[in-house]
């Protein structure tokens, strides 16, 4: 391990504040449907009925963060996700389960850009994002972060912190050469160089800032990935089984740092197979079977749905 310099000590604040102002996204384009479009009917103008409001997304979810609607991805003759719709409460922590293969990963890809949806609709904070590449629905504040850990591992776990987020001022030329620009790019760097050490302490993995990414336990990957997935200042996080390979002891802390975050704000939506920690840690549910949504709701409602539990020992479990 490298020793810290002056410049690297942390700043005094111990958790990751709330820097980002609460964003008002308005429309991006004339004539794109929003999902308050999507409550009328498209003839008439009236709203739908409670009935379809319920099968397109979920009555009982009062302020979307997120919605999914109809959502459908196929690969060849593969249908991945089946007409999937469901809205995420924002401050929330809702899980979203289903037997393997139920299309959860794939509706992931299908929210965070990297996967086109053949059809449906996605919106995050109002706005429709269907078929938004990656980097523009991390730039509106929703990043994922994958089953497996992606840091680079021949990079240490402060470096890989510091890597750019898109669209950093310091990406154009122009901007890095010329001396004004270069003083606002020194700026930016130190922000980003605090707020990294702030995110590496609240994770209380700070003094593993040097360590190289590669010499990480499965249990720090994950701590880092979420550290990272935090750098980028998200107003939501989808979590991709964010326990896999992690021991009891780290996944205690893990889920500590979840509950906080979601205190100070941010929106989860978790997937994850563990359902001792999808029972106790979100207060909603969405069950996946078949590329569609076979149920959601509160913790104790999914586990008495018989139904559920077929999907669950019809599967592989
Ligand atoms: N890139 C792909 N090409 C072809 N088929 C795919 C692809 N990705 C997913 N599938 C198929 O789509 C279906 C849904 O897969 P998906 O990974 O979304 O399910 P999942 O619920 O995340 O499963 P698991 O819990 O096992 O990770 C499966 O039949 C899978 O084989």
């Amino acid at each position: 391990m490298r020793s810290q310099t002056a410049d690297d000590l942390p700043s005094e604040a111990t958790t990751v504040r709330m820097r980002r102002a609460r964003r008002t996204i308005q429309p991006r384009r004339t004539g794109v449907t929003t999902m308050s479009d999507l409550e009328r009917d498209p003839d008439t103008g009236a709203a739908r009925s409670e009935g379809d409001a319920d099968d397109r997304t979920d009555r009982a979810v009062e302020d979307a963060v997120l919605e999914v609607e109809d959502l459908e991805k196929r690969f060849g003759g593969i249908v991945a996700v089946d007409g999937a719709s469901f809205a995420v409460e924002r401050g929330s922590i809702t899980g979203l389960i289903g037997p393997n293969g139920a299309g959860k990963s794939t509706t992931f890809n299908c929210i965070a850009g990297v996967h086109r949806p053949d059809s449906g609709r996605v919106a995050f904070d109002g706005e429709e994002i269907t078929g938004d590449e990656p980097h523009q629905v991390a730039n509106r504040g929703l990043v994922r972060t994958f089953q497996i850990a992606r840091e680079l591992p021949e990079m240490t776990v402060l470096e890989n912190m510091m890597l750019a987020p898109k669209g950093q001022r310091g990406e154009s030329l122009w901007r890095s050469v010329l001396p004004y620009f270069r003083d606002e790019v020194l700026d930016q760097e130190r922000e980003l160089r605090e707020r990294a050490w702030e995110t590496l302490e609240f994770f209380e993995i700070d003094h593993l800032a040097e360590e190289y990414a590669k010499n990480l336990s499965g249990g720090q990957r994950k701590l880092l990935e979420l550290a990272r997935a935090l750098q980028t200042d998200p107003e939501m996080l989808m979590l991709d089984e964010p326990m896999a390979g992690v021991n009891p002891t780290l996944e205690k802390k893990l889920l500590e740092h979840i509950h906080q975050l979601r205190e100070q704000g941010y929106s989860f939506l978790i997937v994850e197979h563990d359902m001792d920690v999808i029972m106790n840690n979100c207060e909603r549910v969405i069950v996946m079977h078949q590329g569609a949504v076979l149920d959601r709701g509160s913790p104790a409602e999914i586990k008495a749905n018989e139904q559920v539990i077929e999907a669950y020992l019809g599967g592989e479990v």
